[in-house]
């Protein structure tokens, strides 16, 4: 038995009884082949959805973490997959190893819905650490630009590159901005520097000879010594280290510390005055500096997935950003990602997020700016604004800080990880945990362990907090695209279905149906590299490329047969699909 149910666009109100083309032969499910004024749902009851199957599980291996994944510990545990997944030709579909495994052996409930990106630092430069974390579940690799040099950065990129080519990843690459806020120098090569309690350290504009003098650091804002008043409180990296302002000399200023610690090379440095932070010619630094431009034709050339702009205070400086990328970039399109940390970003929030392709909760400055107390109301308003307007969301920062020396999380760690696992942000992200600490590996798995748990408790319990979703569309069709994935995502959950395939030209389909957090996880075949890239960002998308014709037939033809062949997917299964070329919602078994 099949069922049908016809909606028409203004444009053909009269409301009709007229039936569906037959279809033709050798048709194994329904499909419809209908004008794309017509939005049609059909549903085939050939099987009960019910007794669909979800394939076999299989005993699971939870790498000690109680997690239920199956993710082999090495790199090597995959060994080499068939070459066929990485041509990129019309009879073949892209899809990493490690993806591959999880569906064949674990099912598709089991996958990770929250997506994990990684700061590269000195600990994870290397072709095989950087294969060790895509392996481990990294989907977006960040590159900070206030570290290293070009080159250093264009050649961690070229190993990203070449784990993409060979090894079928989509691992994307945003590139962080260095943005103007003050900041300590680079410490003259010294990894650390310790102040300890009571001791006079110089804060200076100048810079020192080599080796640095003792407790000497540089500033690189040249009003420093002028705006800061004996008595105004110091903070190295939002109170990790603080200092009381003694004495000013020309150029240099004499401090107490007052709270001890360890300082970073260019740590973040703010200073407080009656409980207040200052911000007097700092405020009118551009966001935007004349490295970070540099820095940003870098990333055009190189071709970055993401670019993150640092303290952004308004929409005027994302607009101005992505119309100069629009100018430069021909033939990639670079995703521009507003990172919320200072006070003028809280106060411009909606406008900056509109204007913007995401945002960033970069916690690490924004605690700086704000009291530490009011970082977690920020953060739920951040999340839930992006998920709001359909813009994906990075929570970062001190997420498992601890794991930079020591091999297992705090349980506060955790507790907060899986506050923004439940808050369903796209993303978690890892600084120094994977830049530069001793367990960048083991950091990962943590992530990766607690999101898949947080994940399958929420959904048991059926505890999502009900999101009102405004409409996002900016034109009719668009808002006929963002109905079908509400409605595709609502059935998805009521029937309990396996997968909802998208195919998606630009990515935007798929990301309207991420911004329903449905039940199931989301394949999302795309028929470029860069949209499979960028969509890795997202939550719960799958991404694939695979070539596909606005023959919605075929395509559904065309990638059961593939996943078939793979052993991705089984017959039976009960799948719900969508498309931006032809507006329907199909839902069928997988013959
Ligand atoms: N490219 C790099 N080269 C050297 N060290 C880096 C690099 N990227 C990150 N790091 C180290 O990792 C730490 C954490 O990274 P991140 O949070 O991105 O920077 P920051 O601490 O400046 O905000 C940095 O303080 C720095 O010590
Ligand atoms: C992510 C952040 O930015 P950065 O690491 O570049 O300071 C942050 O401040 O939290
Ligand atoms: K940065
Ligand atoms: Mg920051």
């Amino acid at each position: 038995m099949s069922q049908s149910l016809h909606f028409f666009t203004p444009s053909n109100l009269t409301f009709s009884k007229q039936s569906l083309p037959k279809p033709s032969c050798n048709r194994r499910f329904p499909v419809t082949t209908l004008s794309p004024k017509l939005i049609s749902i059909k549903a085939s009851t050939s099987a009960d959805p019910n007794s669909s199957t979800t394939p076999p599980q299989v005993l699971i291996s939870d790498n000690g973490t109680g997690a239920g994944e199956i993710l082999p510990s090495t790199p090597e545990d995959y060994g080499t997959p068939p070459s066929q997944s990485f041509l990129s030709d019309s009879s073949s579909i892209d899809v990493d190893a490690v993806t591959e495994v999880e569906l064949k052996e674990n099912g598709f409930r089991s996958t990770r819905r929250t997506k994990l990106v990684c700061t590269i630092g000195p600990a994870t430069c290397g072709f095989e650490e950087l294969q060790a974390l895509a392996v481990g579940g990294m989907n977006v690799a960040r590159i900070n630009m206030c570290h290293g040099t070009r080159e250093w950065h264009k050649r961690v990129i070229e190993r990203v590159r070449r784990l993409n080519e060979e090894k079928g990843f989509a691992v994307a690459i945003m590139m962080d901005t260095e943005g103007s806020e003050i900041h300590m120098g680079d410490l003259g090569g010294a990894s650390s520097a310790k102040a300890e309690d009571g001791e006079i350290w110089t804060f200076s504009v100048r810079a020192f000879d080599l080796p640095r003098p003792e407790r000497t650091i540089n500033v690189n804002y040249d009003g420093f010594a002028e705006d800061v008043k004996v008595g105004d409180e110091l903070l190295v990296d939002g109170g990790m280290v603080r200092f009381e302002v003694i004495e000013k000399i020309g150029p240099d200023v004499k401090c107490r510390c007052t709270d001890p610690g360890l300082m970073l090379p260019r740590a973040n440095l703010t200073f407080w005055r009656d409980g207040s932070l200052v911000r007097e010619r700092n405020a009118m630094l551009p966001t935007i500096s004349s490295k970070d431009w540099l820095d940003i034709d870098f990333g055009i050339a190189e071709g970055v997935d993401f670019i993150a702009i640092s303290f952004v205070k308004s929409a005027e400086v994302i607009n101005h950003l992505k119309s100069y990328v629009a100018a430069r970039s021909r033939d990639s399109d670079i995703a521009i990602i507003a990172k919320i940390e200072s006070i003028d970003s809280l106060r411009n929030l909606e406008e900056i997020i509109q204007a913007s392709d995401g945002a960033m909760v970069a916690r690490g400055d924004l605690g700086a700016q704000i009291p530490l107390e009011q970082v977690p109301s920020a953060q739920q308003k951040i999340v839930q604004i992006c998920r709001q307007l359909n813009k994906p969301v990075i929570v970062a920062s001190q997420l498992l800080e601890s794991m930079i020396e020591y091999p297992t999380p705090t349980r506060a760690e955790v507790a907060d990880v899986s506050e923004a696992v439940r808050q369903r942000a796209d993303a978690l992200m890892l600084s120094g945990e994977s830049a530069m600490g001793q367990y960048p590996d083991k950091a990962l798995a943590v992530l990766r362990s607690v999101s898949v748990r947080i994940e399958k408790w929420w959904r048991e319990e059926k505890r999502y907090e009900a999101m009102e979703l405004p409409a996002v569309g900016s034109s009719f069709s668009d808002s006929i695209s963002e109905e079908i994935c509400i409605s595709a995502a609502k059935m998805a959950n009521n029937l309990g279905v396996d997968a909802l395939f998208v195919y998606t030209k630009t990515g935007h389909m798929a990301s309207l149906l991420s911004r329903c957090r449905p039940d199931c996880p989301i394949f999302a075949f795309t028929s470029t590299k860069s949209v499979r890239r960028r969509l890795n960002l997202q939550w719960g998308l799958i991404p694939f490329r695979v070539s596909f014709s606005d023959d919605m037939e075929s395509n559904l033809n065309k990638t059961f047969s593939l996943l078939k062949a793979r052993g991705m997917i089984k017959s039976g299964v009960l799948v719900i699909a969508v498309s931006d070329m032809l507006q329907s919602i199909q839902v069928m078994n997988v013959p």
